[in-house]
């Protein structure tokens, strides 16, 4: 009986990933009063005695072999079913892609993020897991904000890792805002996680936080969290902050942020997306370069066929570039340093 089970052991992730391909619904009480309702596999739903203004989506492994952030997920979740957390807000917590973790890869077929907003059906649609994955977590973050109610807050982070190193350790992608403001409080909860560098998207994206911030209104960033490292080979004291931050956030007792300053931070846009054309894509640098490197104007970056990409802008630097994404995908973002002073609030 999973009920039994889980208040006495917590692990959630083993149950999980002994489940990889759905588990039965289930639901129980904590003695302190929180419900606790398995929805799926990887789908645990928390609703405190008393709840907070704030819905929350804590996500992870939506690529398998990204494992930080699942022993974080995994580490708060315990600690909620042994009542060890007090917890004041809705909170939904995602495994994302339970087949892929047991697999240790990023993806099995497909790209689980590149899957939202309804791509998960378009083309051959629903013709794989990662596909039907996709749907079903739309449908879970739906039942979540819609049982919530509007007038609520709603924010979802979805905590990666980033296939490379990176001149910033830390990172966020704040999704396509189609013109809103961007949010000063929720840059300083992103500071508070020790993430002050910020990658502001200007187009809509396929990806699970462009689907919470566009179609549910959610304050929504992708966080990544260090480099891909396999389970038991991650450092967490590096992400103490960030998974300190997220205990406080869930139980109401953040710490007040010091005072916001542009200063702080160092934000950056798209300046151009490179998708891969050919099989022929490659990259002209090395496999340990890091994220967020600039090479003078000119270089080459990489080549696809018969097409050439050189450095154009004067601070231009590489993230996520992956020469191994399917034809059509994004292999490489190129970003400039970006001043938001008036766009805040
Ligand atoms: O390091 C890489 O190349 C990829 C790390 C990763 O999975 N990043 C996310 C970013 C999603 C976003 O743009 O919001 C991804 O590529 O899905
Ligand atoms: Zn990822």
């Amino acid at each position: 009986m999973p009920a039994q089970q889980l208040k006495q052991n917590g692990d959630f992730l083993a149950l999980t990933l002994a489940n990889p391909d759905g588990l039965s619904p289930a639901h129980f009480s904590l003695d302190n009063g929180t419900q606790v309702e398995i929805w799926d596999t990887g789908v645990i739903y928390f609703e405190p005695a008393r709840s907070g203004q704030l819905d929350i989506v804590l996500s992870c492994g939506v690529h398998g072999n990204e494992t930080a952030p699942i022993e974080i997920c995994a580490a708060l979740v315990r600690d909620l079913l042994l009542g060890k957390l007090q917890l004041s807000e809705r909170l939904l917590v995602l495994f994302g892609n339970p087949a892929a973790i047991n697999n240790g890869t990023r993806e099995i077929e497909e790209n689980l993020n590149r899957l939202f907003s309804g791509h998960h059906s378009k083309g051959a649609g629903l013709i794989n897991a990662e596909r039907r994955r996709a749907q079903a977590l739309e449908n879970y973050v739906s039942r979540f904000y819609q049982h919530g109610g509007e007038g609520r807050e709603r924010a979802l982070y979805d905590l990666h890792t980033a296939i490379r190193g990176s001149r910033f350790e830390k990172f966020a992608v704040c999704p396509f805002l189609h013109g809103k403001p961007w949010k000063k409080a929720q840059f300083q909860l992103l500071a508070a996680c020790e993430v002050t560098t910020v990658l502001l998207m200007q187009t809509p994206a396929s990806t699970f936080s462009y689907y919470a911030s566009n179609s549910h209104g959610a304050d929504a960033f992708t966080v990544e969290l260090g480099k891909v490292r396999p389970f038991g080979e991650n450092d967490m004291r590096r992400f103490a902050k960030a998974e300190q931050t997220l205990r406080a956030l869930v139980s109401g007792a953040l710490p007040p942020f010091s005072e916001f300053r542009q200063a702080d931070f160092q934000l950056y846009e798209v300046y151009r997306s490179i998708n891969k054309q050919t099989q022929d894509f490659k990259l002209h640098f090395a496999d340990d370069v890091e994220n967020f490197t600039s090479y003078p104007l000119g270089s080459l970056l990489a080549t696809d066929g018969d097409l050439e990409y050189r450095v154009e802008r004067e601070g231009e630097a590489i993230i996520f570039p992956n020469a191994k994404v399917a034809i059509g995908q994004r292999a490489m973002l190129m970003v400039v340093p970006k001043d938001v002073s008036g766009q805040l609030i």
